[in-house]
């Protein structure tokens, strides 16, 4: 007997719930499969047969991985099939790619190392990759750390890149000795905030920029550089591993301009850097060969590498998004590993709040015709409402620190600004640990600019 009404409506239930499409992708050897995934829509690729990696790290054959708001390639050296659950926005596979190139660059970083193994003082490559926005250096870092470790090599990778976050927040430099591989859906892998990860968690090392481009503070930015400098130095002389090992430095897009060349110049000191990767620019390949050839003291080998065709410029809606996801997941965590954060009061009269001192909120016109200006470290601020939806660094200093001690301090976690109540001066925080703030200074500043809809 038929219950009248009920076979149409469950009909129209399976209608509604629309299963992803499944596709078979037959990648042969040396091909690419390039990819776009929109924020908010989601999609599963499985290997199947073959070997398959995504800028470097190796997918596991029969484990499903789900990305989101993401534009990426799954690379094959020896052919493979993929079993894509959904629809990515933009698809295609490509023939040509620069991956022998990026490999060839692989293989003479790792003769460095394994000169550097042959004698207990020699030093393993500290190389540098420079080039355009967007040219892939980020990609490429991935992909020459995830050839070294799956060497048994420890490289320390340092981002020099505040608009991306590596293992932390945007506006942040960090470094970290990578000894275990990438995550995949990750990118780079999860820090111990992030909660249980199948993939073992790396420590970085964090400092605090808060400007995207390095010229927006330019004596905070080099005081931090060779702060981080100095510690990847010591991290590289701890052990044989490290020392063999070498460091790999990413940076950023604003300093492949003529107008950053002094700061390629200051990192390049900093780091003793002796090989750079010139990604993507004929132009900046030509500059940076006059500028560093003929120092036989400390010479620095200057290569060229050819831009991956499926470098995808990123507009800033899709980075804005990013950077939005980012904050989000430290607090929340994402589907797999969600995360309780706390909401906790504090009270004005607790707080030192300094702000990174930018051009913009320095007032350059009230100063005397003829008279620099002079870029202070850091403002100190007094907590008001114009800190609401803010994301603050609490770094590792003292409340009565100078603002030279506070550009030589890491970052202990980040705290969020849900409201402010002016009149009975608290603020409501969230913060990804629970117990009391700790009675350290806090950092605030205009990237990641204030999120609103963190807290709803
Ligand atoms: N071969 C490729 N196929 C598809 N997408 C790619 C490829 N290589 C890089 N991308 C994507 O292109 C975008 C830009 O690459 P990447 O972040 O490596 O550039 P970048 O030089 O580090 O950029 P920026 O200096 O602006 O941070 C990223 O979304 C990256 O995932």
């Amino acid at each position: 007997m038929s219950v009248p009404g009920l076979l149409p409506g469950l009909q129209q239930l399976s209608e509604a719930v629309e299963t992803p499409s499944e596709t078979i992708q037959e990648l042969q050897a040396g091909r690419e499969w390039r990819f776009e995934v929109a924020f908010g829509s989601t999609i599963e690729i499985k290997v199947t047969r073959g070997t398959a990696e995504i800028f470097g790290t190796e997918l596991p054959v029969g484990n499903k991985f789900s990305f989101t708001g993401i534009k990426s390639a799954i690379y094959t050296w020896t052919g493979c099939t993929l079993e894509i659950t959904g629809t990515p926005s933009v698809e295609y596979t490509s023939e040509e790619t620069p991956m022998n190139m990026y490999a060839n660059a692989h293989f003479a970083l790792e003769k460095l190392r394994g000169k550097a193994a042959e004698s207990p003082t020699a030093q393993g490559p500290r190389a540098m990759i420079i080039g355009p926005h967007d040219a892939g250096k980020t990609s490429l870092l991935k992909i020459l750390t995830g050839y070294a470790v799956r060497q048994g090599r420890r490289p320390v990778v340092v981002n020099l890149d505040p608009r991306e976050g590596m293992l932390s927040l945007p506006g942040t430099l960090t470094a970290v000795s990578f000894s275990t591989i990438m995550d995949v859906e990750e990118g780079f892998g999860t820090s111990p905030t992030s909660g249980p990860s199948p993939v073992p968690a790396k420590l970085p090392l964090v400092y605090y920029y808060g400007v995207e481009n390095p010229e927006g503070n330019e004596k905070l930015y080099k005081s931090l550089v060779s702060r981080l400098a100095l510690a990847v130095s010591s991290k590289l002389s701890e052990d044989d591993y490290s020392r063999t090992s070498g460091c790999i430095i990413d940076t950023s897009g604003f300093i492949a301009q003529s107008s950053g060349y002094d700061m390629i110049q200051h990192i390049v000191a900093e780091f003793s850097v002796d090989t750079l990767l010139v990604l993507g620019s004929e132009r900046l390949y030509s500059d940076m060969c006059r500028r560093f050839e003929d120092r036989p003291q400390n010479p620095v080998t200057v290569v060229k590498l050819q831009k991956s065709g499926g470098c995808v410029d990123r507009e800033e809606s899709f980075m804005k998004q990013s950077r939005e996801t980012a904050i989000r997941e430290y607090f929340f965590g994402e589907p797999k590993r969600t995360l309780s954060p706390y909401t906790m009061s504090v009270v004005f009269d607790d707080l030192k709040v300094w702000r990174v001192g930018q051009a913009s909120n320095v007032g350059s016109e009230l100063l005397p015709a003829g008279e620099e200006l002079k870029q202070p470290l850091y403002i100190t601020t007094e907590p008001s409402v114009l800190l609401q939806h803010s994301i603050m660094a609490v770094v590792n200093a003292n409340l009565d620190d100078s603002e030279e001690a506070l550009a030589e301090s890491t970052v202990m976690g980040f705290v969020y600004v849900a409201s402010v109540d002016d009149q009975k001066r608290y603020m409501k925080i969230l913060a990804p640990v629970s117990g009391r703030l700790p009675p350290k200074p806090l950092i605030v500043s205009s990237y990641p600019e204030p999120t609103f809809s963190l807290v709803g």
